[in-house]
């Protein structure tokens, strides 16, 4: 059996933006999703998702035909929970010349679904790593993060950059612009998580932004400013500013809400830390609901989040600088 982790992350800036050309600089975070991997004497999958909302259920089909697997729930839901581990073992058994290896797999993962905190790229990442190591073949982490980007690709239509997958294959800051993908050093950021305990549909709140970047030139600006606020940002955190960060992940939050992805939710728990003294606080990742990020060096904010109406949880969340990795 081979077993792989690989992290979350939040957006310091410019998700979004992001997959019109623009910068963003995601930051891996210490929460993991887990995949362990074993191989079949037969060309089947056997998936065990022991923590998705839909209660944990084990399917076994085979992966090369479109068999639909045989449970007890929709088969939308059953696409929704093995889409990413689906496309993620196709790109593994493509890299290995393997295409009818079957195995066994099961996930484990501390990162919320649906919440911003990239919990598909963990997934991708970590299932592609553990796949391919458990038949002998040992991918660079570039290469990871490349093919886990092929396989969010195909799950979400076409409509994903290679942020969050590069962040989670590499681990620490990173900076993803187009095609370049680069880690970048960063301080220790003071970062504190709120979750709402909801999701966003990533697909859709792309599509909703690109709808709006269609019909008005300004939108298409407030695309643009972010990318100048995430320019600004790097420099911010090279310097180790971290008071400049916040007062630019204010700004960023503003644009972010202004483009229709946020959320009545995430705007209380922005304005939750920002009231406690948080240095500054935005949504993370796709939005709609699901997280914010803040920086506080103090408990302040993790406090008054969890006092917040309509916060589930809150946590403080360490950088991590470790990508992928074998467990
Ligand atoms: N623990 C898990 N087990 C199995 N599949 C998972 C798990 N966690 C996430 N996934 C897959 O990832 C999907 C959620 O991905 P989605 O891109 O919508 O959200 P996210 O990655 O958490 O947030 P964002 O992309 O905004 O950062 C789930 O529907 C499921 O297919
Ligand atoms: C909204 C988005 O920018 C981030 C989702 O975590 C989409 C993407 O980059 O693929
Ligand atoms: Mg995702």
């Amino acid at each position: 059996m081979t077993v792989s982790s690989a992290p979350g992350k939040v957006y310091l800036f410019g998700e979004h933006a992001v997959v019109y050309g623009e910068p963003a600089v995601p930051c891996a975070i210490e929460r993991r999703a887990t995949v362990a991997v074993e191989s079949r004497d037969d060309d089947r999958l056997r998936v065990h998702l022991s923590d998705l909302s839909i209660d944990g259920f084990t399917v076994e089909y085979s992966g090369s035909t479109d068999e639909t697997p045989d449970v007890n729930v929709s088969e939308s839901l059953v696409q929704a929970g093995i889409g990413y581990i689906d496309a993620a073992i196709e790109q593994a058994r493509d890299a290995t010349d393997r295409p009818d290896a079957g195995f066994d797999i099961t996930v484990e993962s501390d990162i919320p679904l649906g919440a911003g905190l990239g919990s598909s790229a963990a997934v991708t990442v970590a299932a592609i790593d553990a796949a391919t190591r458990e038949v002998g073949v040992s991918l660079s982490s570039d290469e990871i993060a490349d093919r886990a980007y092929r396989a969010e690709l195909t799950v979400q239509d076409g409509e994903a950059s290679r942020a969050d997958t590069f962040c989670s294959a590499t681990g620490g800051a990173v900076r993803v612009e187009g095609d370049d993908c680069r880690a970048v050093k960063s301080p220790e950021l003071p970062i504190v998580v709120g979750f709402d305990g909801g999701a966003g549909d990533t697909g859709k709140l792309v599509a909703g932004v690109r709808a709006l970047r269609e019909e008005y030139e300004f939108a298409g600006d407030t695309v643009q400013s972010i990318g100048d606020i995430v320019r600004q940002g790097e420099r911010a955190l090279a310097e180790g500013d971290t008071e400049e960060l916040g007062r630019l992940m204010n700004f960023n939050h503003g644009l972010l809400e202004a483009l229709g992805v946020s959320s009545r939710s995430l705007d209380n728990m922005v304005w939750a830390a920002r009231d406690a003294g948080a240095l500054g606080a935005k949504l993370t990742g796709a939005g709609g609901g699901g997280c914010i990020v803040a920086l506080d060096p103090t408990d302040e904010t993790e406090t008054a989040l969890r006092f917040t109406p309509g916060c589930e949880d809150a946590f403080r969340a360490e950088l991590d600088t470790e990508g992928v990795r074998e467990e």
